[in-house]
């Protein structure tokens, strides 16, 4: 079975990887314990996104993709954007990230509660130039958090047309509309572009 390599540790998205790329055996940086931690400092997704894969290009020496992706709310100036996975402080914790944008958005009535998920991929190779695709999926953030399903913010990010959060809907419905979903159709779309 052909395999692919995704630099993320975040088992949400790979478990989603997993499904949009049904048929391919889904790798991580779960499956190389020992390469150490790549910092995300970059000031875009986009940077993240290239960053996380060229640096385990390098050390595999093969193709490798990447995934940086948040949540930008429009009341909060587009935050927590770029910094969502330590929003509410190093340790990551997904409660405590949402109940921070729950809290900061309190007085806000739901017409100006309008966000969107945001993903970047990147696809990088040994002497190529890294390419990026994106995706994004609109929404409102809800006033407590719903549904046990998905990961990160889904229980916040409330989907209009079909009256449910994210994580109220089954990973089948996600994986047909979401910013990951968005953004692996425009990688494939783009083949040419990588795939040589
Ligand atoms: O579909 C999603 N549903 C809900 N929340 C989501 C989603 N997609 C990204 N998110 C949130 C989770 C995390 O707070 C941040 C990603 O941060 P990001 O740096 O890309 O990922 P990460 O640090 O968890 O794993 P890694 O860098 O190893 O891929 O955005
Ligand atoms: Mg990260």
């Amino acid at each position: 079975m052909k395999e692919i390599v995704i630099a993320t540790q975040n088992k949400g998205k790979i478990a989603e990887f997993k499904q949009l790329f049904e048929g391919l055996e889904v790798r991580s940086l779960l499956d190389y314990p020992t390469i150490p931690d790549i910092v995300e400092d970059g000031m875009t997704f986009a940077e993240n996104a290239a960053k996380k894969a060229e640096t385990l290009a390098t050390y595999l020496n093969r193709m490798v993709i990447a995934d940086d992706s948040g949540l930008q709310v429009d009341a909060l100036d587009g935050r927590p954007g770029v910094y969502s996975a330590r929003y509410a402080g190093p340790s990551k914790n997904d409660i405590d990230n949402m109940e921070k944008v729950l809290r900061e958005l309190k007085d806000i009535p739901s017409e100006d509660r309008t966000a969107r998920f945001i993903c970047l991929i990147a696809v990088a190779s040994p002497n190529q130039e890294t390419k990026i695709y994106e995706g994004t999926c609109e929404g409102i953030i809800s006033n407590e958090a719903r549904g046990t399903n998905g990961f990160g913010y889904d229980p916040i990010f409330y989907v209009p047309d079909l009256e449910k959060t994210m994580a109220q809907l089954t990973a089948e419905e996600k994986n047909k509309r979401s910013h990951r979903a968005n953004a692996l159709k425009q990688l494939l779309a783009h083949k040419e572009e990588w795939s040589s």
